[in-house]
């Protein structure tokens, strides 16, 4: 643990309960202030599972980022409450919530892969630095590095480029490699394959799908359901900032309750049967069927 945590912030060993990895409540997040004040959560509830995929889906502006925003403590709930490991981190301070991220339970990776990874550090040194802070030794962390390195199909020739010298699939396999590398509870990850080619993308959700066996939780959110529903064991749909539908993924692909979400399945471009892309959305149907 780093030095600058304090006895009252959170370590991964104090935060390693048997039930839920995540537990939202009603929340409320609202933007702005007095006659600007917008609601952009509305009575939001979710539960994840020690090891549980939860993809999250919604059209732009629906709340996506908002609510990962929220569970990663950079943008402040006005009601309802949120429990990470059985630990009640609503009401944490900026810094209880640094020290939180800090501590490697719970990581996140960004649709632009820049946003996770410093300029100035090479892969290997943006992929140890999390083990370190968390007191891992050298040689450990290195062959940890080593390890997830290989598990996301990059060559070890990339370790000593800086980011700038990778491609965008690349890069966003070392984030991925980044959040994943500390074992955290629970990984939430913001529309991680958005920006990704279709090779590129089908390929990260196969290498996610095989490190959900790890006990890792993930929260994957995307606007596009054909993405999450092939490695999705839940699925929440979020409308207007409302979180209008959950259930098992293959139900809500089949038999879609809510309106807006027959929508999202009628028009899910790797999902229906256009003639576009076609091996993508055979890639996506067999992990659908995995
Ligand atoms: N910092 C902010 N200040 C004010 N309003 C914001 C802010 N961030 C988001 N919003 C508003 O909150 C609502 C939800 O935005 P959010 O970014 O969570 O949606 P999203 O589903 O992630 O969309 P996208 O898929 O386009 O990223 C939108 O109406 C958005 O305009």
């Amino acid at each position: 643990m780093s030095a600058e945590l304090s006895q009252e912030e959170p370590s991964a060993g104090a935060l390693t309960g048997g039930g839920p990895v995540l537990e939202v409540s009603g929340l409320e997040v609202h933007y702005g202030l007095r006659r600007r004040r917008r609601r952009a959560l509305h009575g939001v509830s979710l539960s994840v599972a020690p090891g549980e995929t939860v993809g999250l889906i919604g059209e732009t502006g629906s709340g996506k980022s908002t609510l990962a925003r929220t569970v990663l403590g950079l943008v402040r709930a006005s009601a309802g409450s949120i429990v990470i490991g059985g630990q009640n981190v609503t009401a944490y301070s900026r810094r209880q919530w640094r020290g939180l991220r800090r501590s490697g339970v719970v990581q996140y990776v960004f649709q632009d892969p820049l946003r996770s990874l410093d300029p100035d550090l090479t892969i290997e040194a943006s992929l140890t630095e999390p083990l370190l802070i968390r007191g891992t030794a050298a040689d450990e962390a290195a062959a940890r590095v080593r390890a997830y390195v290989s598990r996301m199909r990059l060559s070890e020739d990339l370790l000593d480029r800086l980011p700038g010298e990778l491609s965008g699939g690349q890069r966003q396999r070392v984030a991925v490699a980044r959040a994943l590398v500390t074992e955290p509870r629970l990984v939430i990850l913001d529309e991680p394959v958005s920006a990704l080619d279709s090779a590129n993308r089908v390929q990260i959700l196969r290498i996610l799908k095989e490190l959900r066996a790890d006990g890792t939780a993930l929260v994957f959110i995307s606007h596009d359901l054909g993405s999450v529903a092939g490695i999705a064991d839940r699925i929440g749909v979020l409308y207007q900032g409302e979180l209008v539908e959950t259930g098992a993924a293959r139900d809500v692909v089949n038999h879609p309750g809510h309106a807006y979400t027959r929508l999202l399945v009628n028009s899910a471009p790797t999902l229906r049967a256009a003639p576009a892309d076609r091996a993508e959305r055979e890639a996506l149907r067999a992990l659908l069927h995995a």
